[in-house]
């Protein structure tokens, strides 16, 4: 079993169809902003205070309501059928050994349905495109509550989907035979095309309207995911939203946004306090969390290591790589001389 995220990806790429990997891997242009995701917190010093007896770290923290009891989440990511048969099982098994959530993608190649069985008692969040026909972004959202979801991810950073060159190049842009985006059928088995697996549409028309009449639709709270403009962050404090992600989607949207973990400070006092931050792009390793977390983000994301720990070992590749995250997470705070997560403070990190 490898050791490192780094020693995951290079056995997932052993075992993944090129075109796959690439998906995975790649992102949008020239790949600046997925290289700057992970160069930022390499750029980030971890200065350590000492003799504090802080005793063995503690790391669990509670999000919109939910214990979890590690800040480090699993990212909405697609396909996961592409990395393992059991796909989106195998991982939403692996986040609830782990005790963490696992944010199902709208985009699962299995139904949330199906995943939420897999976990019973697990805590799910659900994420979502909101497509252009609010009745079938209704019919969506229902399906997610009715399964059990806790929260309702919004991502806003895809007003068109981001133009990845390895995949032009690769002429990869449907999912193999007998895999789809199973959220996506619209549930009407007798209709003329039988029960049809709607296309996902990425719509330049979205708005804070949208964000206004999913507010309404549901009780979930709302997490708006893809929130990089600090001018954003209080537009959605206004707009009734319960947390927010700070995200440039793994670089695969706009190339050249900052890195995820530059961004952190302008939201958070944007923020004020006012609801829980998270941030996702190139957390790799434990001082990556603390530093993101001693920044002011309340948890963080992982997206394709965990499509690294799912291609190379299934269920049990994903909860090692979730395992390595905690232990390295609790190894550094002890380092550090933190006995908490909730005491991280901006006093511990230094550019460098
Ligand atoms: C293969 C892949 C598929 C993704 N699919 C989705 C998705 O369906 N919905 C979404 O909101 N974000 C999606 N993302 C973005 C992730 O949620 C997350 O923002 C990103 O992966 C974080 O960066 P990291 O991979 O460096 O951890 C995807 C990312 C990857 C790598
Ligand atoms: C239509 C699926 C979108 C998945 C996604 O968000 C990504 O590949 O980054």
């Amino acid at each position: 079993m490898p050791r490192t995220i780094r020693e995951f990806e290079a056995a997932a790429r052993d075992r993944l169809d090129p075109a796959h990997y690439d998906y995975f891997a790649g992102g949008a242009g020239e790949e600046i902003t997925v290289r700057a995701n992970e160069a930022a917190f390499a750029r980030l010093a971890l200065l350590p205070r000492v003799l504090r007896g802080a005793g063995s770290p503690r790391i669990g923290v509670t999000l919109l309501g939910s214990p979890v009891a590690m800040p480090v989440l699993v990212a909405p990511t697609a396909f996961h059928r592409l990395a393992d048969p059991e796909g989106e099982r195998a991982t939403a098994r692996a986040a609830a050994g782990a005790g963490t959530i696992m944010i199902v993608s709208m985009a699962a190649t299995v139904a949330v349905e199906d995943v939420a069985a897999a976990v019973p008692g697990a805590t799910l969040w659900f994420q979502l495109y909101v497509q252009p026909d609010m009745a079938f972004t209704e019919a969506i959202v229902r399906r997610a509550e009715a399964a059990g979801c806790a929260a309702l991810v919004v991502t806003v950073d895809s007003p068109a989907r981001g133009r990845r060159d390895r995949d032009l190049r690769n002429g990869f842009d449907d999912l193999p035979e007998g895999m789809r985006c199973e959220n996506m059928r619209d549930g009407d088995p007798g209709g003329p095309d039988g029960d049809l697996v709607r296309p996902i549409v990425m719509s330049p028309e979205i708005s804070w309207e949208h964000v206004d009449l999913l507010r309404r639709m549901t009780r979930l709270p709302i997490v708006l995911k893809g929130v990089t403009h600090p001018a954003d962050a209080r537009l959605a404090l206004d707009h009734g939203v319960s947390a927010l992600y700070v995200s440039n989607h793994g670089g695969r949207q706009l190339d050249t946004v900052p890195a995820a973990v530059d961004l952190l400070p302008e939201i958070v006092a944007a923020v004020a306090g006012a609801v829980p931050v998270l941030v996702d792009g190139g957390i790799r390793r434990g001082p990556d969390v603390v530093k993101a977390m001693a920044l002011g983000a309340s948890a963080v994301a992982v997206g394709r290591p965990v499509i690294w720990g799912l291609a190379a070992g299934g269920e049990r590749g994903v909860a090692r790589v979730l395992g390595l995250l905690r232990d390295e997470v609790e190894h550094t705070l002890t380092l550090c001389g933190v006995a908490s997560v909730h005491d991280l403070g901006p006093d511990l990190v230094r550019p460098c």
